[in-house]
């Protein structure tokens, strides 16, 4: 940690609170609206494909220092969904959540309301026992989509998953550290998850400096930003094909000093022909839409004008392969 971080936080104290979180759960169980919601602003992306969330993205909620409590800083690590491997992609995916999970303070662990518990639930409760230290909450997530006898049912079952599955020797309790209802959407209970997740925070000065929402290179936040764009309204077995990677951003040269405007040079990777006539569609229709899409948010993530270029490109069985997935940073 700088100096710069503590001279920002002269309210700083021994009683400091600061560590990490990670949400876990199956694709689309909620974790990256949670994260939105605690945070305040979008760091994340959503969508309501499965399996968009793909780089590790943080967001930061700082409270300040008050009468009742002591300030602190609850860094939210928010991983992909942790699956059933089926390919060397779902892999990787796993190994990387796996070492994130073995770093953080405290493990919350999404289920939706809405949804019975299922192999996959069970499939990431038997990869968390291997973590016999580390303690895991279960956020029960969407609690807006259910009436109130389906959610305590919900909430007994998941009880009943904790004991049976996060029992390894060595862990300080059977089951969950607690269990939360909470629903990101409306906003019901996001205080209360905050509050629980700081009180499980180890002291320590804070980690970040407060103004810093995310630190994740905005060159991923833009890859993310047009996957998501390229996500929108496509065939459901497109997701698993798509990969961005942000080739080069420069300043356009010769513009005023007020009217900056920044270059960008992306490619979208799929892994068919055939995929690569649906992402650019009929006379490139699809590909203009995707690049409006994502231009929107870029300007709003860097504040600046921007020319996207996108190009799209068939990086053939990319999933399975490799020296592929290096280049593509996985
Ligand atoms: N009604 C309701 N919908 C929610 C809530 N939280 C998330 N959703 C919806 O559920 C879908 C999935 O949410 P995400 O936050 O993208 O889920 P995720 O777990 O990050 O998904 P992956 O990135 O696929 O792992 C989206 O359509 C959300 O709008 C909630 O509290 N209430």
């Amino acid at each position: 940690m700088t100096d710069n971080v503590l001279q920002e936080f002269p309210e700083y104290n021994d009683n400091y609170r600061a560590g990490f979180v990670s949400f876990v759960g199956r694709p689309n169980a909620g974790k990256s609206t949670l994260t939105n919601a605690l945070v305040g602003e979008k760091v994340a992306i959503t969508s309501s494909k499965p399996q968009t969330t793909r780089h590790t993205i943080r967001g930061i909620v700082h409270r300040p220092q008050t009468d009742d409590a002591p300030g602190s800083q609850l860094v939210l690590v928010d991983t992909p969904g942790l699956h059933r491997p089926r390919t060397l992609l779902g892999s990787r995916l796993n190994d990387l959540v796996i070492d994130t999970l073995s770093e953080v303070d405290v493990v919350g662990f999404c289920i939706p309301a809405d949804e019975k518990i299922g192999p996959g639930d069970r499939f990431i409760a038997g990869q968390l026992n291997k973590l016999p230290h580390k303690p895991v909450v279960a956020l029960v997530t969407k609690t807006d989509k259910v009436p109130r006898a389906d959610l305590a049912e919900q909430l007994i079952a998941v009880d009943q998953l904790g004991r049976e599955h996060l029992s390894s020797e060595g862990r300080q309790a059977d089951g969950f550290a607690s269990i939360i209802p909470v629903s990101a959407v409306r906003g019901d209970q996001t205080n209360v998850v905050t509050d629980e997740l700081i009180t499980m925070m180890p002291t320590s000065p804070p980690l970040y400096p407060s103004g810093e929402l995310t630190d994740e290179p905005e060159r991923v936040m833009i890859a993310e930003l047009i996957r998501e764009a390229a996500l929108e309204d496509v065939r459901d077995e497109l997701p698993h094909s798509i990969a961005v990677t942000v080739e080069e951003m420069l300043p356009r040269e010769g513009r005023a000093a007020d009217k900056p405007l920044l270059d960008i040079h992306a490619t979208i990777h799929v892994e068919r022909d055939s995929q690569k006539a649906i992402i650019i569609g009929h006379r490139g229709s699809r590909l203009k839409q995707i690049g409006s899409g994502a231009r929107e948010g870029i300007k709003k993530l860097l504040g600046t004008p921007i020319y996207l270029d996108l190009h799209v490109k068939v990086t053939k069985e990319w999933q399975r392969d490799p020296k592929k997935l290096n280049r593509l940073g996985f």
